[in-house]
């Protein structure tokens, strides 16, 4: 063919493509309202993940994700992944993982979405707004538990694959689900699933494609890496009931007073990490990074003013940045069996467990974090010579990931957020934990892109969680458009 006969190929490809998207962008604005009503649904029902009495609601979650996707003509599977095993022995059914299949088609990519709809606990009195299992509009933003985290990615995710079906136009790669219920609480049951399906379920499976983060600013992002996350609990446990305070107080050497005083040691006032190891472990920020940071756009008092405080730990971009995505942290979350009704009961406690937890990064090993963890405290309260008795338990350990952003996925990235958003993405990294990112890539050996589509003050795991109706619509249209790209990214890529 001559070059004006590649030229005008070449264009006829384009408008196709153009056209196409048009058409698919217009069926995703005229379907907003179902869309939405659809989210008010998922959102209406509590699968807190970390709430053992709210596993049957948690089960429902699941089965009414594989409906929907039944619906839709998937193929589709609920697996059945066994039991929890609980700190007090006790075991119960963990909620199954929906996989779902839509096209088989030899000649096309084959990419997996992996999500959640789970969410972190959220109680009207913890300072909502709103009912949190309710999802309500407010001037354009839906608010709800799960809302951002992650149940609208996953719905824009299924819509994407909808409107291409509703209007009769192929897909352009074979499209698997993978929707899980324990992501919250580290992905429990889910290594072993993906390892006992690496040759069936995985086997034909090209990219893993991860929406489960937000943006950093009101620009779209890519996110290459995340933190990974080691939990724990720390028990100080003393005399056989709780006591009078009055009556036994200063004769008893107190368990929260002693746990008090070991979590004091775990970092310091300026965000110093005090466990030895664990700062020497953490990889340097190369040149390359630094500059990548120092480019961004990211405004300081706007983070302050979002967040509602006057000073942050770090006063500069690059060190704020760094210490968001790069940097491990310590996190003090709570002491169960303390005393926390409104009132003022006079009791000493008899028994405390702190809940803390790390921020990992490259190049700590949970493992190491571990003994390292264990053997500090228990060097720390020997110190103290307490008669208490102190016991250590780390219940998630879940790796950093981190992508290489010259793979053409990341291109494919590119391409999709321009055609939607007509701006060039953010690539950027994530603070938090996609516990289970590092097994698809170590056990399958697949290639991840983290596409977010969550707003920069969706409020996840907070009170008043929210997505707005733009960041779902327009994440909808991003996701039709990456498949797309993707679909032209050449076979041999891994
Ligand atoms: C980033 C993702 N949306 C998220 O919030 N993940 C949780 C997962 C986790 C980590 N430890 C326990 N759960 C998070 O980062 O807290």
């Amino acid at each position: 063919m001559n070059l004006p006969g590649v030229l005008s190929l070449l264009l006829v490809i384009s408008t196709a493509h153009a056209f196409q998207y048009t058409e698919l962008a217009q069926f995703i604005d005229s379907h907003q309202e179902e869309y939405v009503e659809i989210l008010r649904d998922w959102v209406a029902i509590e699968s807190d993940s970390s709430n053992v009495m709210k596993r049957t609601d948690l089960h429902r979650m699941m089965e009414m994700v594989a409906q929907k996707l039944r619906l839709m003509g998937g193929t589709v599977e609920l697996v059945d992944i066994g039991e929890q095993v609980l700190p007090d022995g006790q075991t119960l059914p963990l909620p199954k993982v929906v996989t779902a299949q839509f096209g088989t088609d030899l000649t096309k990519h084959t990419v997996c979405v992996y999500g959640h709809v789970d969410v972190q606990p959220a109680k009207l009195e913890d300072g909502w707004a709103t009912d949190p299992y309710n999802l309500t509009d407010i001037d354009g933003n839906l608010y709800g538990r799960g809302a951002s985290d992650n149940k609208a990615p996953v719905l824009a995710w299924i819509h994407a694959v909808g409107a291409y079906q509703a209007l009769n136009m192929e897909l352009p790669v074979n499209v698997k689900f993978v929707i899980e219920g324990m992501e919250e609480t580290g992905s429990n049951g889910l290594d072993a699933m993906i390892l006992a399906q690496r040759d069936t379920f995985f086997s034909d499976v090209d990219y893993i494609i991860i929406s489960d983060c937000g943006w950093l600013s009101r620009r779209p992002a890519l996110t290459y890496g995340t933190r990974g996350n080691c939990y724990f609990f720390a028990e100080v446990e003393g005399p056989k009931q709780d006591l009078h305070s009055g009556v036994y107080g200063g004769t008893v050497i107190e368990p929260m007073t002693d746990l008090i005083g070991i979590l004091d040691t775990l970092i310091s006032p300026s965000g110093k990490i005090l466990i030895p190891g664990i700062r020497e472990a953490v990889a340097p920020l190369s040149d390359e990074e630094w500059k990548m940071y120092q480019d961004i756009e990211f405004d300081l008092e706007d983070y302050k003013n979002k967040i509602g405080i006057n000073q942050l730990m770090y006063s500069n971009k690059v060190d704020l940045l760094a210490h968001r995505w790069r940097y491990p942290t310590v996190t003090i979350h709570g002491i169960e069996g303390a005393f926390s009704d409104p009132g003022t009961k006079t009791v000493i406690p008899a028994k405390v467990t702190a809940k803390f937890s790390i921020r990992q990064v490259p190049d700590m090993d949970p493992a190491m974090v571990k003994k390292q963890v264990t053997d500090y405290l228990h060097s720390v309260f020997a110190k103290r010579k307490s008669p208490n008795r102190l016991k250590v338990t780390m219940v998630i350990g879940a790796k950093p990931w981190l992508a290489d952003t010259q793979h053409p996925l990341y291109e494919a990235g590119k391409a999709a957020v321009k055609r939607v958003f007509d701006m060039d993405a953010d690539l950027i990294r994530e603070g938090g934990t996609i516990p289970i990112a590092r097994t698809f890539e170590d056990v399958l050996g697949k290639s991840i892109i983290m596409l977010p589509i969550g707003g920069f003050d969706d409020g996840l795991h907070s009170q008043n969680e929210k997505m707005s109706r733009y960041n779902y619509i327009e994440g909808t249209k991003l996701f039709i458009s990456y498949l797309n790209e993707v679909s032209q990214i050449k076979k041999t890529s891994v």
